[in-house]
């Protein structure tokens, strides 16, 4: 299957620390992709270099095409990644509508003065971006929640919205940041039907960190384990569950 985000000798250093020392792997198109491992082995730092948080001490990180490792996490959503964050990043006195147009903002074109004065183009982007935005809502079945400050909805519902700003910019790759931590496991089973439709109707390709073991095994196509910064392991969830270096990183976890 051809690959959309390819990861060739990834290393990052912080002082003599290696957070990430030599990674590779690739994710297929239209795959859900996971990374996992035990506490501090480098997992968020991954993530943060395929998100251009920051770059890579070496090795690259090809993604469509673009070598993303010297990228600037602003040009990502250009490139067509879109990204949640461990730590919810929605704006809270703002409603779901809100939320989700600040999404699609990088794609509009307008000019100031247009836009000022929404007329011409600006305006036709806004019909546009709006319609979006419906789209996303109904996708995500929170249309009774449009005209809600996200502040005031459930911790499970903002992760929603979060959600849904991220498929708002039209990503070819979504990358999710510890989705499910401190969800119950209704507002769990929820996010894994999405995440599986996401990638189902909307043909994104998925690339998750996560903890949480139950929906890592259940929906996930190949999972790669990192250990003190290394790739131990890369495979199914089959191949990964019964993996003797895998059970004794986990194992030897304090
Ligand atoms: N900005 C930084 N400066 C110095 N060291 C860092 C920095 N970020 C991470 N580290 C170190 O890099 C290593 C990997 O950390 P990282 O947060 O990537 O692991 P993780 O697998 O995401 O852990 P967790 O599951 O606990 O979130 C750790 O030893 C951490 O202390």
């Amino acid at each position: 299957m051809t690959p959309l985000l390819t990861l060739e000798n990834v290393t990052r250093k912080f002082g003599d620390l290696m957070a990430v020392d030599s990674v590779g792997f690739s994710v297929p198109k239209g795959s859900i992709y996971s990374v996992i491992g035990p506490n501090g082995a480098g997992k968020t730092t991954l993530f943060n270099l395929i998100s251009a948080l920051f770059p890579t001490t070496s090795g690259t990180i090809d993604f469509d095409g673009h070598p993303i490792h010297r990228a600037k996490t602003h040009h990502l959503a250009g490139y067509g990644i879109g990204r949640t964050f461990q730590n919810l990043a929605i704006f809270s006195h703002a409603t779901v509508v809100e939320n989700l147009l600040v999404g699609l903002h990088h794609k509009l074109s307008a000019t100031p003065v247009s836009a000022a004065f929404f007329w011409g183009p600006a305006r036709r982007e806004e019909i546009k971006a709006r319609q979006q935005v419906e789209k996303i809502i109904d996708f995500l079945e929170i249309e009774h929640l449009r005209d809600i400050p996200v502040g005031l909805l459930s911790y499970g519902l903002q992760k929603r919205v979060e959600l849904g700003r991220a498929l708002a910019i039209g990503p070819k790759l979504l990358l999710l940041d510890e989705m499910v931590s401190g969800m119950n496991s209704e507002e769990t089973e929820d996010i894994a039907r999405f995440v599986l439709d996401i990638r189902e109707e909307l043909g994104i390709t998925i690339v998750m960190v996560e903890h949480d073991m139950g929906i890592v095994m259940d929906i996930s196509d190949r999972v790669a384990v990192l250990n003190h910064g290394s790739l131990i392991a890369e495979g199914t969830p089959a191949e990964i569950s019964s993996n003797t270096a895998v059970i004794h990183a986990y194992l030897g976890q304090d």
